[in-house]
């Protein structure tokens, strides 16, 4: 399958590297030094899952690729829209394209762009970064990708892409609700974005210490609050499992928005605690927590 990664960095050239593996015909699409070091001196990984080396196609115009079966979207969401527009180029009539940025809406954008009938919905469970030009360190055991038609429907497209990225090693689930899915993760990474990134700790210090173990349930219960009023049907359940999710990750864990913000680079925060505030007033529910970190790390994060 020729596959093209839309933002090869952490999570793309990680799972862009998987399926290289596979035999699949594996493009990613960078920039900046991370690409002339992709370029050069090929993909690196350092992976808890074990270490490989590949010498991959890297290009920064995805014109140069020619069309695709497949494109993994994993820019960062403030890339979406001008990162959609680029892709125009490589995509046939019955190209997949998986999402799997953090945040909620970010489909929809890129529905505007390319089309609905092109968007597969989904998210993943996995820590990973950029480590260094042209070297991705993946840290967590976990790597799970969950991901399904936005409509709900199992169609063949989804169980051979399933099947694809399972043939990789990669733990996939097809969903029959992503939106929900997107949701429980909406509700776990920002909250958890917000308290690493506020405290600038890893999981197990913030999950020791009483009071920002206190903070993250608020957080947690807070987007469980707004999802309600917006008509999703999270329960108190969700909001358990996402608080585990975040134990069971290990101590060392912290958010790729915490990774960005100690790189002093831009980071996500309009789109996880912003977006809370945002969905929070269209239905009156209050969101003092999420609202105080995203008023915090937008000024903290002018003054890279
Ligand atoms: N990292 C993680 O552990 C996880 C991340 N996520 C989510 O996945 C998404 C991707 O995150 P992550 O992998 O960390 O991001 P990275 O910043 O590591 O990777 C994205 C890469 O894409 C590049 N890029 C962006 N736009 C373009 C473009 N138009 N053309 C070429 N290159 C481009 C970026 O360049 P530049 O650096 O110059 O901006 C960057 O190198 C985010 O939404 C994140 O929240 C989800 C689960 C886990
Ligand atoms: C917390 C983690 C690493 C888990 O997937 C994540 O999704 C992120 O930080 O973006």
């Amino acid at each position: 399958m020729k596959i093209a990664v839309m933002g090869a960095g952490g999570v793309g050239a990680y799972f862009g590297g998987l399926l290289a593996r596979k035999g699949h015909e594996v493009s990613l699409i960078a920039r900046g030094e991370h690409l002339k070091a992709l370029q050069e001196h090929g993909l690196t990984v350092k992976s808890v899952h074990g270490d490989f080396h590949l010498p991959l196609k890297a290009v920064g115009d995805p014109k140069e690729i020619g069309p695709v079966d497949l494109v993994l979207f994993t820019v960062k969401a403030y890339d979406t829209e001008k990162s959609a527009e680029q892709l125009l180029p490589i995509l046939k009539e019955d190209t997949v394209v998986l999402n799997l940025q953090n945040g909620i809406g970010n489909e929809e954008i890129l529905a505007k762009i390319i089309g609905q009938d092109k968007v597969l919905g989904g998210l993943t469970y996995i820590e990973t970064t950029i480590e260094r030009p042209g070297v991705i360190s993946q840290k967590s055991v976990k790597r799970d990708i969950i991901f399904g038609e936005m409509n709900g429907e199992i169609t063949d497209r989804a169980k051979k892409l399933q099947e694809i990225l399972q043939k990789a090693e990669i733990p996939t689930i097809l969903s029959d609700n992503i939106q929900k899915e997107m949701w429980k993760k909406f509700m776990f990474i920002s909250s958890f974005s917000a308290i690493t990134t506020i405290t600038e700790s890893a999981a197990g210090d913030i999950l020791a210490c009483e009071k920002t173990d206190r903070l993250f349930r608020k957080l947690l219960e807070e987007v469980y609050h707004v999802a309600k009023g917006n008509q999703i049907e999270l329960t108190e359940d969700d909001v358990e499992s996402a608080y585990q999710i975040a134990k069971n990750m290990g101590p060392t864990t912290k958010s790729s928005m915490l990774r960005d913000f100690e790189k002093k680079k831009q980071i996500e925060v309009d789109t996880l605690s912003g977006a809370i505030v945002k969905y929070g007033k269209k239905v009156n529910v209050p969101t003092p927590y999420h609202e105080m970190v995203d008023g915090v790390l937008t000024l903290k994060a002018t003054k890279f």
